[in-house]
């Protein structure tokens, strides 16, 4: 089985002569001409973007966080509907939605900063991703990191690979979660930290 929680080498760059190369080729195969007007600067173009699409794969999520802080609060803490935007490691089109992410810290009371959870979840977002893997990774890095009695992680997206080709469901939606800890064991904390994702403000 995959090691899921395996990062990939965060030395390794970005290629942009290659990719671009790739672009002008896949335009080729299409029959189009990448050399017509509209299509000149397509293959810097999408490289560039696919350089940001898929940033994630050079960062180090350990590093994201890195910086903890105490704060004495051993209670639920919970981010919800961080816009998420990722790409199917399939068909290369973006799945995208929102993400939870929430957790108990553990006994040392060490937390990160709210904004470090949107960061992991954007970092292994710019991945090829599937939704599970995704929602998984995010979990078990703040598994790694905190030491928290328990990590929730629910993620809802729209896969564009089944809205716009393929079976063609657009607005089908996707919810994954990845529970740890207390989130596993105990079903009220659980229910309850599930009720907080559900509720509308
Ligand atoms: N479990 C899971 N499946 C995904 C995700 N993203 C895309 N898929 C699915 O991956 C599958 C790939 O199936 P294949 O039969 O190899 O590819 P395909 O012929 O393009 O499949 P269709 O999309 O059904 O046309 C499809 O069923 C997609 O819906 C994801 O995040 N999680
Ligand atoms: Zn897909």
């Amino acid at each position: 089985m995959t090691d899921t929680t395996e990062a990939p080498t965060f030395t390794s760059g970005f290629d942009q002569p290659r990719a671009e190369a790739a672009v002008r080729e896949l335009l080729l195969a299409m029959g189009e001409d990448p050399d017509r007007d509209g299509l000149q600067d397509t293959p810097a173009r999408v490289a560039r973007a696919y350089k940001e699409m898929f940033a994630g794969l050079w960062v180090d999520p350990d590093e994201v966080l890195a910086t903890t802080f105490d704060v004495g609060h051993d209670e639920l803490v919970l981010v919800k509907d961080i816009p998420m935007y990722s790409t199917c490691e399939h068909h290369l089109v973006s799945f995208h939605g929102v993400a939870h992410v929430g957790y108990i810290p553990g006994t040392t009371g060490q937390v990160t900063g709210l904004s470090k959870l949107a960061r992991v979840v954007d970092l292994y977002a710019k991945r090829p991703q599937v939704q599970e893997r995704l929602t998984t990774q995010i979990a078990d890095a703040l598994v790694r990191k905190l030491d928290p009695r328990g990590v929730i992680v629910v993620i809802e997206a729209e896969h564009l690979c089944m809205a716009m080709r393929g079976i063609r469901k657009p607005g089908a939606s996707t919810t994954t979660s990845a529970v740890r800890g207390i989130f596993k064991t105990n079903a009220i904390s659980r229910g309850e930290a599930l009720e907080l994702i559900a509720r509308r403000t």
